[in-house]
C-alpha cells in the first residue's frame, strides 16, 4: 500500500538516512526503531506529508505522494491518514466531543456521528467524558482520546510516534491493542518506538541508522 524506495533525508551536510527502501502493507504492523536522534520522527512525517525527503518515491497506490499538489495533500490527509503525534495535536479549550467531531465524516453526522464517538470513547476507557475540556484532562487521557479520534477516523495509513512514550504498562497495552486491531481489519500502521513491548507486538521491526533503514528479523 505504501512503497518506500530509495528515500533520504539531510538537514544541510548532515544526511539522516539514505537507501530507504520498504513497503508497509494493508494488515501490516510496522516498527522504527534506532536511537534518539536517528531520524523516526523525520521518516513518520515523510510518510504522512509534514515533511519532505531530500530524495527518494513515496508510493501510495503506484502514486507518488511526494509530488503531490495541495488538493491532493489535503484529500491524503482526510481519507487516508490517521497520525498519533507525540504531543496528542488535541484542541485544548474544546471538548473531548468537539475534538473527535472533527473527523467524523458529513454522512455520519448526527446521531450516528455521536454514537461513534461515544463507542470508540468506550473502547478507550473514556465513557462518558465527551463534555470534558482536554485541559482538564490528564496526558495519559489525552492520548487516549487521539487514539479515540483515530477510531472515529478509520484511516488506511496510521503513523504513529512513541505512541506509548508517556503512558503506564496498562495504558501503553490498550493503545497497543487497539493499533493491532485496526491494522488486523486492514489498516497499514507505522508506529516509531523506543518501546520494546510496542516492538514485540509488530509484524516487522525496521532500524533507522545513518546509512540505511534494515530489517531486523
Ligand atoms: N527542521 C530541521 N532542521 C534541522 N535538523 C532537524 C530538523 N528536524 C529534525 N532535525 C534533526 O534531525 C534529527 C532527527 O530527529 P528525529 O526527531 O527525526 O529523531 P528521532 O529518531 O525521532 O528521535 P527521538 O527518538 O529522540 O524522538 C535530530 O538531530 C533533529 O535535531
Amino acid at each position: 500500500m505504501i512503497d518506500i524506495e530509495n528515500l533520504s533525508k539531510s538537514f544541510g551536510p548532515r544526511t539522516l538516512w539514505s537507501d530507504v527502501t520498504f513497503t508497509v502493507s494493508r494488515g501490516e504492523m510496522l516498527s522504527l526503531v534506532g536511537p534518539s536522534g536517528s531520524g523516526k520522527s523525520t521518516l513518520l512525517n515523510c510518510l504522512g506529508l509534514l515533511d519532505v525527503p531530500s530524495g527518494g518515491v513515496i508510493r501510495h497506490e503506484g502514486k507518488d505522494i511526494t509530488r503531490f499538489g495541495r488538493r491532493e495533500i489535503r484529500r491524503f490527509r482526510r481519507d487516508v491518514l490517521g497520525y498519533l503525534f507525540q504531543n496528542y495535536a488535541l484542541i485544548e479549550n474544546d471538548t473531548v466531543a468537539a475534538n473527535l467531531k472533527v473527523v467524523v465524516e458529513p454522512r455520519r453526522s448526527s446521531p450516528s456521528g455521536s454514537t461513534a464517538i461515544s463507542e470508540a470513547l468506550d473502547r478507550v476507557g473514556l465513557a462518558g467524558r465527551e463534555n470534558e475540556k482536554i485541559a482538564q484532562l490528564s496526558g495519559g487521557e489525552q492520548q487516549r482520546v487521539a487514539l479515540a479520534r483515530l477510531i472515529v477516523k478509520q484511516p488506511v495509513l496510521v503513523l504513529a510516534d512513541e505512541p506509548t512514550g508517556a503512558l503506564d504498562r496498562a495504558n501503553a497495552a490498550l493503545v497497543v491493542d487497539i493499533l493491532r486491531h485496526m491494522s488486523d481489519a486492514g489498516c497499514a500502521v507505522v508506529i516509531a518506538t523506543h518501546d520494546d513491548y510496542v516492538r514485540d507486538r509488530c509484524d516487522a521491526v525496521f532500524a533507522v541508522s545513518e546509512s540505511s533503514l534494515s530489517i531486523v528479523p
